[in-house]
C-alpha cells in the first residue's frame, strides 16, 4: 500500500485516477505551510504538487520514504531537482497536457494588451462610457519575438501568423528548418529584441533565462514594444520592466507569472490599461486540468506500481513493456558493475560500456544507470541510487562512454564493461541464461560462468591439479559450504580463473590461508 500526499488542487478526474486503486491511500492537504508540509511528508511514497507547493531540499530531506514527485503541468522550478535526484526520488511533469491552453491565455493577453479589454470593461462596469481612452492598436502586420519556440512558443506562433503577424523566434536548440516550415523566422536573441512590437517569453527559468530581459534587453528594443510573460515570473526582471514602461520605451506589459506568487509587492501593480496582470492562469482551464491530472495520476500509479517511469526529469522513461524487458537487464548491469568495482583496485576514472545482441535495440540508459549504481555501491553505499548514480560519477570526474551493437558474437545479449582506475584496468561481461537468470561470463581474459550472488571467491591460480580438491577442503574444514564453481583458463597448465559461489561468508583470514594454497596467484571476495 503506497500513500500520496496531494498538496495542491488537482482535478477530481485526476484524484479519482489514484483514489479509484486498492494499492494507494490518498490524501488531498492544500495550503499547507512550508513547515506543515514538512511535518508530515515523512509519512508519503509519492507527493503530487502544481505550482504553489515549494519542493525545497528541507521537504526532500523530510520525505524519508519518498519516492516520486509529480508535477501536474510542466514548470519544475518549484522542485528542488538536484537534492530530489541526490535521494534517488523521481521527479516528474506532464509536458504537454496544458499546452493549448497557456498558449490561448498567451493570446489573450497580447489581444487585451491591445485593445485594452480589463479597464475597458472595469469602466463599462463602472457605468461610463470611454471610447477615446482605450485606442487600441493592431496586431495585423506586426512582429512577434518569441524567446523560446517550445511546445508553447510554437502554438502561439501559429496563432499569432494566423492573425497576420510576422514571427521571429530565438531558440537555441531548435533546428532552423523546423521553424521555417510553420512560417517562423529564427534569428539570434538580439535580431529578435531588436525587430519585434511584440515579444513573448515561454522558456523555463533557469539560470540563463533569469532576468534576461533586463535593463539591458529592453534598451535594444524598439520605442513602444509590449512584453508578454506566461512563462515564469522573473524571465522578464520586473523592477527593468517597470522602469521601462515608466520611460514609455515600453509601450505595455501583460504577466501571467511573479517572482513571487502570490506577489506582495509587485512592481507592475501600479500601471493602468497598459499592463495587464493575471493570477498565474496560464494552465488553469478545465480541459488542461483534467489532462495534467490524470496524466500525472497514471504516470505515478505505474511508477509506483514498478509499470513504468514515464516524463521523469532525472530518469529516462521506460514503457511499462520496455520496463518488463529490461528489468533482468537492470539486475545484471547492477551485479556487474558491482562484481567490478569490487575487483579492481584504485580509484575510478573511466568507465565503457558496450551492449551488444538483443538488448542493444533498447534504450540502455536505465542500464548504464545500474551500471553505475553497481560500480559506485561499494564505495558509496546507500548514497548512490539509480537516479543519482551518473550525476555522482560525474561530479566524481569519472568519464563514462556507451556503445551499442546489435551484433553479438558469442551471446544473444552481452553487456561488456571495461572500467580504468588509476592503477588498473579490468574487463567484465555479463548475459541473461533462459531470459532472466545473469551470468558473469568473462573476468578480463577468462571465459568463466558465475552466478553474481551472493558471497563469491574469485582466484588466480596455475591450472594444476588438485586445485579444486585443496580449497573443498579447507572449505569444509572451516564449515563453508561451496554452492557453486567456474573455472576458466588461458591454456592447459597456464593461468587460470577460479569462481565460488559460498553459502556463509569468507572471512578474512580464510582468505588469507586461500592465498597461501599451492598454485594461487592471488584472491579476493566479491560480495553481491
Ligand atoms: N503560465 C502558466 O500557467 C504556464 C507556464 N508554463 C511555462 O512555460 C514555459 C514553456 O513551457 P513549454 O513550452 O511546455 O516548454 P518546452 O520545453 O516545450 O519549451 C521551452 C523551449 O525553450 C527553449 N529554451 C531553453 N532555454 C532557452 C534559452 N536560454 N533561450 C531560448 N530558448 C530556450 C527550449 O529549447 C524549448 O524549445 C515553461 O517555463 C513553463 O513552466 C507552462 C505551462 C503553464
Ligand atoms: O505547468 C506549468 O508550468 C504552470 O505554470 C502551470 O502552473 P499551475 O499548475 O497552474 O500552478
Amino acid at each position: 500500500m503506497f500513500k500520496i500526499l496531494v498538496s495542491d488542487a488537482l482535478s477530481e478526474e485526476g484524484l479519482g485516477v489514484l483514489k479509484s486503486s486498492k494499492d494507494f491511500v490518498v490524501d488531498v492537504k492544500t495550503g499547507l505551510k512550508a513547515d506543515e508540509l514538512k511535518g508530515i511528508v515523512g509519512d508519503y511514497d509519492a507527493l503530487v504538487v502544481r505550482s504553489a507547493t515549494k519542493v525545497t531540499a528541507e521537504v526532500i530531506e523530510a520525505g524519508k520514504k519518498l519516492k516520486i514527485v509529480g508535477r501536474a503541468g510542466v514548470g519544475l522550478d518549484n522542485v528542488d531537482l538536484a537534492a530530489a535526484t541526490a535521494k534517488g526520488i523521481i521527479v516528474m511533469n506532464t509536458p504537454g497536457g496544458n499546452t493549448i491552453s497557456t498558449a490561448e491565455h498567451t493570446m489573450s493577453l497580447i489581444m487585451s494588451l491591445s485593445r485594452n479589454i480589463p479597464l475597458a470593461d472595469a469602466s463599462m462596469k463602472k457605468k461610463e462610457w470611454k471610447r477615446k481612452d482605450f485606442m487600441g492598436v493592431e496586431l495585423y502586420n506586426k512582429t512577434i519575438g518569441i524567446v523560446g519556440l517550445g511546445r508553447i512558443g510554437m502554438e502561439v506562433a501559429k496563432r499569432c501568423l494566423a492573425f497576420g503577424m510576422r514571427v521571429k523566434a530565438y531558440d537555441p536548440f531548435l533546428s532552423r528548418e523546423v521553424a521555417e516550415k510553420i512560417g517562423v523566422e529564427l534569428g539570434t536573441l538580439e535580431d529578435v529584441y531588436r525587430a519585434a512590437d511584440y515579444i513573448t517569453v515561454h522558456v523555463p527559468l533557469t539560470e540563463e533565462t533569469k532576468g534576461m530581459i533586463s535593463d539591458k534587453e529592453i534598451g535594444m528594443m524598439k520605442g513602444g514594444v509590449r512584453l508578454i510573460n506566461c512563462a515564469r515570473g522573473g524571465i522578464i526582471d520586473e523592477q527593468a520592466l517597470a522602469r521601462g514602461l515608466e520611460s514609455g520605451k515600453v509601450a505595455g506589459a501583460a504577466l501571467d507569472v511573479y517572482v513571487e506568487e502570490p506577489p506582495k509587492d509587485c512592481p507592475l501593480a501600479k500601471f493602468g490599461a497598459n499592463v495587464v496582470l493575471t493570477p498565474h492562469l496560464g494552465a488553469s482551464t478545465e480541459e488542461a486540468q483534467v489532462n495534467v491530472a490524470i496524466e500525472i495520476a497514471h504516470q505515478i500509479s505505474d511508477a509506483l506500481l514498478g509499470k513504468g517511469i514515464r516524463n521523469a526529469a532525472n530518469f529516462p522513461s521506460v514503457d511499462p513493456e520496455t520496463y518488463h524487458a529490461l528489468q533482468p537487464y537492470i539486475n545484471l548491469c547492477e551485479k556487474l558493475g558491482s562484481f567490478t568495482s569490487q575487483i579492481a583496485q584504485g580509484a575510478l576514472t573511466e568507465v565503457n560500456v558496450t551492449y551488444s545482441g538483443d538488448i542493444a535495440a533498447h534504450d540502455t540508459a536505465p542500464l548504464t544507470m545500474a551500471l553505475m549504481k553497481g560500480l559506485l555501491s561499494p564505495m558509496l553505499q546507500d548514497t548512490v541510487n539509480f537516479i543519482n548514480s551518473l550525476s555522482l560519477a560525474k561530479d566524481r570526474g569519472i568519464r563514462t562512454t556507451e556503445l551499442k551493437s546489435l551484433q553479438s558474437e558469442e551471446f544473444v545479449t552481452l553487456v561488456s564493461l571495461e572500467i580504468k582506475t588509476d592503477k588498473e584496468t579490468h574487463r567484465v561481461a555479463g548475459t541473461l541464461l533462459s531470459k532472466s537468470d545473469p551470468r558473469i561470463v568473462k573476468v578480463d581474459e577468462f571465459y568463466v560462468e558465475a552466478i553474481p550472488s551472493g558471497c563469491m571467491l574469485l582466484m588466480q591460480n596455475w591450472d594444476k591439479p588438485g586445485i579444486i580438491g585443496n580449497l573443498g577442503k579447507l572449505m569444509g574444514e572451516h564449515n563453508i559450504n561451496i554452492a557453486a564453481m567456474s573455472f576458466g583458463r588461458e591454456k592447459q597448465g597456464g593461468r587460470a580463473m577460479s569462481v565460488l559461489n559460498v553459502d556463509s561468508c569468507v572471512s578474512a583470514e580464510l582468505l588469507e590461508k586461500v592465498k597461501k594454497q599451492p598454485h594461487i596467484l592471488s584472491a579476493k571476495i566479491v560480495e553481491l
